[in-house]
């Protein structure tokens, strides 16, 4: 009998050994099914010397049950997973957990029965619920709880419409092929800037080899044809390519652009696609059937065969980083998995990261420039609009110079844009009588009124209440007054101001699925838009040719929180709904609201000059010892209840580590000191480069164990400072 390490689903058991029977073959990373006391639990097969294990006497190992019938996890996967779990201080189960994130992928019938209306069945009489999921259902197949979920009516509904020949079963076959992408089949032609990127990134492709590249393009460039050239080439040689996107509201542009590219859709991932969909990519990703994959951060972690190529699309986005679970930045472990499968890797932006263009300037990363727009373009006029000197009337947000700006580009037939990044109508609503706020129970913080669906809602933890019609403190019947603005009391001011221009308001809350997005996208690119009003789900990635007028609502909004990037952040946003404007025929022009005309991030924008606020940005983090320069790591320590997290943040800032090189500040309470209805308490964690800060929070943290109710998140490197 042999002895085999198996990497378990369960963090607090970490590895367990077992034994294999004699005839059964086993690899290092291999998904096996393993008894756990009395149930069966899958694993992971790993390298002994890799992974300790409790050292249990051979004999009296159990034996491993079986093996599952997929491709074992490749050794550079494995690799990862192991990066991952330590960059992270997170338990390495926890990452593994995130491979093997397809469920379905693994066992189960190769058809399995999907059910849709049928057509043209028309019952006489329907109850309401009926009558919704005909009209919802319309063009969908999926299993009876999926279309459950689409229709929102009960799984109960649907099968009675099945009994009642409404609805109708069909065997679809799980594993069918994905069509396959042509790489010549609209080859464009590139400018010369254009064709030298890629010329660069298609020899890096052949040579097979790791190295990070940043693209840094300004808006409008075409670094997505440019960055195509080589996703083509990995296509001929018969490697696969992951291109990450920040925002699933942003895929349904690209599924477009790269079928008018390739002649076939690439392999969509996310977490919230069908349990059936997910299962074929997975599979299709792992025997090599899917060419080109593009997906949210999680697709990282998918099993790849053969990966010639990574591509991290807008790669300042800070959506990269996960925020819950194992706290990882894509865009980092995107390069630590190119490099561990040998393959280049791509950062493509208009506005890079701080510390992408700190490794490209130290020459870790080789960079690639398009400094102009595509077809003759060229970038907008922006032009700072003071709001001391010219402020809005009393009750409105958009300042006279900017109203007259959109009253000439509806005269002249063209597009505007209004970017305030603030989703609902107002973020905070109280009594006019009392003064009471309306705060959520749950999180310290304000309801934010949301008047399209008449609700208050918390946009941290999704608590909402219908807007009372009476104030709970002292009974005041309409007593609500809103205070300050969101995107939808922007979008009422633009109606009463143009009540005849057609506007379309695009926040989350709006573009809710993949057919109003492709509605929205197909009104702005045909002109059936005169104003878009938006939040940051504008401000990337489109390209309307009409649209020459772009205002910022309120530039100052970001640099409020002062968190380490907030004027980097503001930069990157106002630059990036900049470059919506004028990228066609026609030139763009850019009105920035605020009240700071002379912060130099505003300057910097204004003036156009990136390279001086990166500059001064740099300079700036230096002295600070922040990242790229210093390091920064939080631990957050939370409970339901106030006293036990306390009390446990002061345990563990007791016996805090003493290092000449890691400075630790706290515990404190967080920003958000109640979050989920658990309170919170955070250390920051300051550390030179040099220092070993995993292994210091590791055995900090290990010397404790603390009650169930009491969790401990470690964020290394973090984006959130609430
Ligand atoms: N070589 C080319 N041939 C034809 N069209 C091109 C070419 N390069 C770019 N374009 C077009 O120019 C427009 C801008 O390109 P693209 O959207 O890729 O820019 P970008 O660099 O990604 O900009 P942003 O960062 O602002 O999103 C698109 O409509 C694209 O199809
Ligand atoms: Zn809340």
């Amino acid at each position: 009998m042999n002895r085999v390490r198996v990497l378990v689903f369960n963090a607090a058991l970490g590895a367990l050994d077992y034994s294999v029977r004699e005839g059964m073959r086993v690899e290092p990373g291999a998904v096996v099914e393993v008894p756990l006391g009395p149930r069966r639990i899958i694993g992971v097969v790993w390298e002994e010397e890799r992974l300790f294990a409790k050292g249990v006497p051979v004999e009296k190992l159990r034996p491993i049950l079986g093996v599952v019938p997929v491709p074992p996890l490749s050794a550079p996967l494995r690799r990862l997973v192991e990066w991952v779990a330590d960059y992270y201080v997170a338990p390495m189960s926890a990452v593994a957990r995130m491979v093997l994130s397809s469920g379905g992928a693994l066992a189960g019938p190769r058809t399995m029965t999907e059910y849709r209306l049928v057509d043209g069945a028309k019952p006489p009489r329907l109850t309401p619920q009926r009558k919704k999921a005909l009209e919802r259902l319309d063009g969908e197949q999926a299993t009876i709880r999926e279309l459950a979920e689409i229709a929102e009516v009960s799984e109960g509904v649907l099968r009675g419409m099945v009994g009642a020949g409404l609805i109708e079963p069909v065997e679809v076959d799980i594993d069918r092929p994905y069509r396959s992408a042509d790489p010549d089949f609209d080859v464009p032609t590139l400018s010369d800037d254009q064709r030298g990127a890629s010329q660069r990134m298609i020899e890096l492709v052949r040579e097979g080899a790791f190295a990070p590249l940043l693209l840094d393009g300004v808006t409008g460039s075409g670094k997505t044809e440019t960055y195509f050239e080589a996703v083509a080439e990995a296509i001929r040689l018969d490697k696969q390519v992951l291109v990450l996107l920040p925002e699933i509201a942003l895929t349904e542009n690209f599924l477009r652009r790269f079928e008018d590219r390739f002649g076939a859709k690439p392999v969509l991932w996310h977490s919230s696609r069908k349990s059936t969909e997910r299962r074929r990519a997975w599979r299709a990703v792992a025997d090599g059937g899917a060419q080109v994959v593009v997906g949210a951060r999680s697709s990282l972690f998918l099993p790849f065969r053969n990966l010639g190529l990574i591509v991290v699309d807008e790669a300042h986005e800070t959506s990269f980083k996960q925020e819950d679970g194992v706290r990882y930045n894509a865009r980092d472990v995107a390069v630590i998995r190119a490099q561990l499968e040998g393959a280049p890797v791509v950062l493509a932006s208009a506005t890079p990261a701080l510390e992408s263009m700190q490794l490209a300037a130290n020459g870790t990363y080789e960079k690639l420039d398009l400094p102009s727009r595509f077809g003759g373009a060229t970038l907008p006029d922006i032009a700072v609009l003071d709001l001391r000197e010219t402020p809005p009337e009393r009750g409105r947000w958009i300042a006279p110079p900017l109203v007259e700006k959109l009253a000439e580009r509806l005269d002249r037939g063209e597009q505007s844009l209004l970017f305030l990044n603030r989703r609902g109508y107002a973020p905070l609503t109280l009594c006019r009588h009392c003064g009471y706020r309306f705060q959520c129970p749950n999180c310290s913080a304000w309801l934010v009124e949301h008047r399209l669906s008449q609700r208050l809602a918390c946009h941290h933890c999704g608590h909402e209440v219908p807007p009372p019609a009476a104030c709970p403190e002292c009974g005041e019947p309409d007593c609500l007054v809103a205070c300050g603005p969101g995107v939808e009391r922007i979008a009422d001011e633009v109606a009463e101001l143009f009540p005849d221009a057609r506007t379309a308001l695009v926040t989350s809350d709006t573009l809710t699925s993949p057919e109003k997005i492709a509605e929205f996208v197909a009104g702005a690119e045909g002109g059936a838009i005169d104003i878009i009003v938006g939040t940051q789900l504008v401000t990337k990635g489109y390209h309307f040719p009409e649209l020459t007028l772009v205002g910022v609502i309120d530039a100052d909004l970001g640099l409020e929180g002062g968190d380490l990037r907030a004027a980097e952040r503001t930069f990157q946003q106002v630059a990036q709904v900049a470059g919506r404007a004028g990228r066609a025929a026609k030139p763009g022009e850019v009105l920035i609201q605020t009240r700071h005309p002379d912060a130099p991030v505003i300057e910097a924008l204004a003036e156009n000059d990136r390279d001086a606020f990166y500059e001064a940005e740099t300079e700036a983090r230096r002295d600070a010892g922040a990242p790229p320069f210093g390091r920064w790591a939080a631990i957050i320590v939370s409970s339901e209840d106030e006293a036990e997290a306390r009390d446990a943040a002061r345990a563990i800032g007791g016996i805090r580590p003493d290092h000449p090189d890691i400075a630790v500040f706290g515990p404190a309470p967080a920003p958000l000191s109640l979050l989920r209805g658990r309170y919170r308490y955070r250390f920051l964690i300051n550390a030179r480069r040099s220092a070993k800060l995993q292994d210091v929070i590791r055995e900090w943290l290990g010397q404790f164990d603390f009650a169930s109710g009491i969790r401990i998140g470690v964020d290394i490197d973090p984006y959130s400072f609430v």
